[in-house]
């Protein structure tokens, strides 16, 4: 098992929105006994003071990670966003503290995808209204209003893993798929690029969003990009929910001109089970409400809970950033006969040459050395021929350089 300059039992891992049982076990399994679980995420005061202490945190998406909280994470070497979206972590606060974030980009992908498929049969059928009516003691047999999906458009925005999967799903029961993206994408199967988001809005019976939270998709879909959709379709976001005006939505819905929606993510969302859901759409027969359950499986659970976890544990024993979002990529492979010293920095100038200095004064051997930098931060990864004592005193030298962010040693 990996050693560590800083010994295992000390290492602090806090582990927050009931991520899987496996992210514990596959800590576990690796030697890390300090595991701080809950099942929510916290209040902003409580989660400063934890993650003050924390070495490497663990989240969904309701925690958010913004700059603010960051500045307490004195310890903190590792970030795991235990979904795909890692919008609530401040990134670039992170990497300028030398914190790498990693993620799990594809394992709830198919979990999604199956669930936009259901929803956009079940709103083509009309079945929220008729499933509230039968609870409500009616009964509304009537044909009127209800399609099947095969040779209908169905508008994906944002054409990246989940649009192109659930393209291809769609037309595997028959719909004819047109997607918009902001870059030039491979369309798959017999799906077409639109003419934009406006032609895609225009021409579509079932718009489904699957675009990341950025400051560009902040609300891109509005009271005027609803009123370009034909009438009687229909809107699914499973995305972020600051994607869609939900008053906006409201409105349409209302009016008529959409016949129905299924959201699975809001602008705000509650913290936990205990906790109330308010949104402006609750009460509407027409609409699906669920919460934030896209990819809420098992399968996908599990899948994330030990890809992401198996991430945090190859960086803290390891050193290696392969697939960090917001970090310099360094895939490293074991050191069996070598120490490792691990160099976070501000990439400014004349560090590299005094990082050389230190091990040149040392004497000792250089096994292999790994480097990779951006405009913002480098990391430097060094194997020596030394003795756990002198690499003590190496870490020690290297952390003293100014610019220095993280340092740490691996046996
Ligand atoms: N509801 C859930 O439980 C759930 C589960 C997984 C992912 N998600 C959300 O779904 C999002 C998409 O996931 P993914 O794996 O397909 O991501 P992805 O990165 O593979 O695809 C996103 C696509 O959106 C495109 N895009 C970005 N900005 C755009 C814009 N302004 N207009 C049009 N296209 C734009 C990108 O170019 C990319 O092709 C995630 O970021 C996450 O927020 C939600
Ligand atoms: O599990 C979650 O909280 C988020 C799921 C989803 O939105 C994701 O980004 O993967």
């Amino acid at each position: 098992m990996a050693t560590t300059s800083f010994p295992k039992s000390d290492i602090r891992v806090l582990l927050l929105e009931g991520v899987s049982a496996n992210a514990v076990e596959t800590f576990r399994a690796a030697g890390y006994e300090s595991i701080d679980y809950h099942t929510k995420s916290l209040p902003d005061d409580e989660l400063k003071q934890r993650i003050a202490e924390a070495h490497i945190i663990g989240i969904r998406s309701r925690t958010q990670l913004s700059a603010d909280v960051l500045a307490h994470a004195r310890r903190l070497i590792a970030i795991g966003c235990f979904c795909i979206g890692t919008n609530q972590v401040d990134l670039a606060a992170a990497q300028a503290a030398g914190i790498p974030v990693f993620n799990a980009p594809y394992s709830n992908t198919r979990s999604v995808a199956e669930l936009v498929l259901a929803e956009a049969i079940m709103l083509m059928r009309r079945i929220p209204e008729k499933n509230a009516q039968c609870h409500r003691g009616g009964w509304s047999k009537s044909a009127a209003g209800s399609f099947e999906v095969r040779d209908k458009v169905l508008g994906v925005v944002g054409y990246g893993h989940i649009g192109t999967q659930i393209g291809l799903l769609a037309e595997a029961v028959g719909m004819r798929v047109i997607f918009h993206d902001v870059i030039t994408k491979l369309a798959l199967g017999n799906a077409r690029p639109s003419d934009g988001l406006d032609d895609l809005l225009e021409r579509a019976d079932i718009v489904t969003l699957h675009v990341p939270e950025t400051p560009q998709t902040r609300d891109l879909i509005g009271a005027e990009q609803l009123a370009r959709m034909r009438k009687g379709s229909v809107l699914i976001n499973a995305s972020r929910g600051t994607v869609v005006d939900i008053d906006a939505l409201a409105e349409a819905l209302r009016s008529g001109h959409l016949a129905g929606a299924a959201i699975d993510v809001f602008p705000v969302e509650p913290q936990g089970n205990d906790d109330p859901f308010v949104s402006p759409l609750a009460g509407m027969d027409n609409v699906i409400l669920t919460p934030h359950v896209g990819g809420s499986t098992l399968e996908a659970q599990d899948n994330i809970g030990r890809e992401v976890a198996a991430k945090l544990v190859r960086y803290s024993d390891n050193g290696s950033t392969l697939s960090a979002v917001n970090f310099p990529e360094v895939n490293l492979p074991e050191h069996p006969s070598s120490r490792r010293l691990l160099h976070i920095h501000r990439n400014q100038p004349g560090i590299l040459s005094q990082i050389n200095d230190v091990f040149s004064k040392a004497g000792v051997n250089i096994d292999g050395q790994y480097l990779q930098t951006n405009p913002t931060i480098g990391y430097v990864v060094v194997d020596v021929s030394a003795t756990r004592e002198q690499a003590d005193q190496l870490k020690v030298a290297l952390a003293a350089i100014p610019g220095t962010l993280r340092c740490r040693a691996l046996y």
